[in-house]
């Protein structure tokens, strides 16, 4: 059953009873066209796994700076993982009040990606302050790209569309899959810079497909619905789902990916959030699929937060795309590493 929650305005669609899947479908559908945000209960994932990835990110981050410096995202080179401190990502050239770990699918030094020095392809660089931490990791890794295969089967249904749509035109079987621990330190007064405000996250919208998010009890994600900003608080046994830019061009805007941010963390207490983006294969170049509902005004890119037009011709692969956006987010790293 759906429930409403979040100021009344997002929806919670439970996934789990395999009998109601065209109704499931069916609320995917409305969720993505109002917002592009709606939360997934019914998911299969378990709370202890979803604990301990909490559990062991917080005793990470409350080491001292200089210490989980020996996982900074230098050290991985093209591969784009590791630590990053506070302040040291971008969003709209602002820097985000948050320090992270960069993740994703983990591959040894001997894959022919790797081999070939691939950007974004590559072993992690896992802390090891607590010796489980990697297999806590790397099982949640597992489990939610499981769940997004299967949000993107529902998706496709939710479409119109075979199943295996995406699966076969898109992602290849291959996702490229990208992993986040972020803090979001408490702050007693907003910072400013310039007489600008800062944020946890400035506003943005996410590059790929769907990303699949996990967050603390702490709060203050928002979203841009077409009322206004609205808070996306967290809800218990649930994930936020947002889709990206990549969803969007695909639909012709009929999927929107909508803008949010952060709020700046004044509640006392670190706010700990776990986003996993679930893109398209690296190497396969993004169409729009025909035959769907046509949409107006489908360039938006006058009120978007970059104004991009995402439905503009693009001839490259979703890799290409993907890295030119990275560069502006960790410009240093981009110089030093491409
Ligand atoms: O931390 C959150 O709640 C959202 C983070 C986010 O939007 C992102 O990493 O793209
Ligand atoms: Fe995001």
């Amino acid at each position: 059953m759906t429930d409403k929650y979040s100021d009344g305005k997002l929806p919670v669609i439970d996934i789990s009873d395999l009998n109601r899947e065209q109704e499931i479908a069916k609320e995917i559908s409305t969720a993505c066209k109002e917002n592009g945000f709606f939360y997934i209960k019914g998911h299969g994932i378990d709370q202890s796994l979803l604990d301990s990835l909490e559990n062991k990110s917080r005793d990470f981050f409350s080491h001292p700076e200089a210490e989980k410096m020996q996982w900074r995202m230098e050290l991985a080179k093209q591969a784009w993982r590791g630590y990053f401190p506070l302040c040291g990502e971008l969003t709209s050239n602002l820097p985000d009040w948050k320090e992270g770990l960069y993740l994703g699918t983990e591959l040894d030094d001997s894959h022919p990606l790797v081999q070939k020095k691939t950007p974004l392809h590559g072993r992690n660089l896992f802390p090891d302050f607590d010796k489980e931490f990697k297999s806590t990791i790397l099982n949640y890794i597992e489990s939610t790209t499981k769940l997004g295969h299967r949000l993107m089967e529902l998706i496709a249904l939710s479409l119109q569309l075979p199943r295996d749509y995406f699966q076969s035109k898109l992602t290849l079987g291959d996702p490229l899959i990208l992993f986040r621990l972020f803090n979001y330190p408490s702050q007693p007064e907003p910072q400013t810079k310039d007489g600008k405000p800062l944020w946890g996250v400035g506003e943005h919208t996410d590059y790929g497909l769907l990303t699949i998010l996990y967050q603390d009890t702490i709060g203050g994600l928002e979203v841009k619905s077409r009322g206004g900003w609205i808070n996306a608080p967290p809800v218990p046994n649930t994930f936020v789902i947002n889709i990206g830019d990549m969803l969007d061009r695909m639909t012709g805007g009929l999927y929107r990916s909508t803008p949010h941010r952060v709020r700046l963390n004044t509640s006392g207490t670190d706010r700990l959030s776990f986003p996993l983006f679930y893109d398209p294969n690296f190497f396969v170049s993004v169409k729009p699929i025909e035959n769907l509902e046509p949409v107006e005004n489908q360039d938006d890119s006058a009120t978007r937060w970059d104004n991009f037009n995402l439905h503009k011709p693009f001839e490259g692969t979703y890799g290409d795309y993907l890295l030119n956006k990275i560069g502006k987010v960790f410009p240093q790293l981009k110089d030093d590493v491409l």
